[in-house]
């Protein structure tokens, strides 16, 4: 199995940014979530998206954004890559990509097939799904430490690129990937000693884990 692209999210601080490079992973995440504990502000924003330039690329993270608020971040922080994560449409987020131009990433949150389904609703429309865990009513919509059962997605094969989030930490993350095959692994929690604080040493760990399960494979 090919190793998959890695995303660490939830990046607040210069040290995580530069454990996510040094692990060697391909997307950092910028939360513009208020009620988050990893939200960034955006001169915060700013100096990390400078900081990953070139090194990594930069993911702003959005829940049922309106377009000013996007462009709020973009004007402080140029970012790679949108990802949606509220309950955005198909019309909404392909809305999002001809205004802004970027790639733009749905999150689905998964609790059965039927909901896993739903991502072909967003072909043509974005660049990647990314399937996460479903949250309790009220709570956060990701960043919860929550999994779901991956044989939902397992070797998924639809109409466009997807990811896999939801619960992935560095003692799961190899089970998960090698269940699943997922292209591209998320994580946040998993990697933090508590809400919104990384720590660096799980960071490395879970690219770690994610290397050697791929490598196993071969
Ligand atoms: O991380 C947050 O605080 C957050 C807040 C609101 C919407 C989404 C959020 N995170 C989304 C992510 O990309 C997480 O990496 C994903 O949900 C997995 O989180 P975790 O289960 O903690 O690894």
């Amino acid at each position: 199995m090919p190793t998959p692209a890695i995303k660490i999210c939830g990046i607040s601080t210069p040290d995580a940014l530069d454990a996510a490079i040094a692990a060697r992973a391909d997307y950092a995440g910028f939360v513009f979530f208020a009620r988050s504990p990893r939200n960034v502000m955006p001169a915060q924003a700013a100096a990390l998206s400078a900081r990953a330039e070139g090194r990594i690329a930069r993911v702003g993270l959005f829940v049922d954004a309106g377009d000013a608020q996007i462009a709020e971040a973009l004007a402080a922080a140029p970012l790679d890559v949108l990802q949606l994560h509220g309950a955005e449409t198909p019309e909404r987020a392909a809305q999002v990509r001809a205004r802004f131009g970027l790639a733009v990433w749905k999150a689905l949150p998964i609790a059965s097939a039927a909901d896993v389904a739903r991502a072909n609703a967003y072909a043509g429309a974005v660049e990647r799904v990314l399937f996460d865990a479903k949250t309790p009513k009220g709570a956060l919509p990701g960043g919860m430490g929550l999994s779901f059962d991956w044989s939902l997605v397992a070797h998924w094969k639809g109409p466009l690129a997807w990811g896999l989030a939801g619960g992935l930490n560095p003692d799961n993350v190899g089970e998960a990937l090698a269940r699943t095959g997922a292209p591209l692994i998320d994580t946040s929690s998993g990697v933090e000693s508590a809400p919104g604080i990384k720590d660096t040493g799980r960071i490395a760990a879970f690219a770690r884990a994610i290397r050697e399960t791929a490598a196993a494979s071969h």
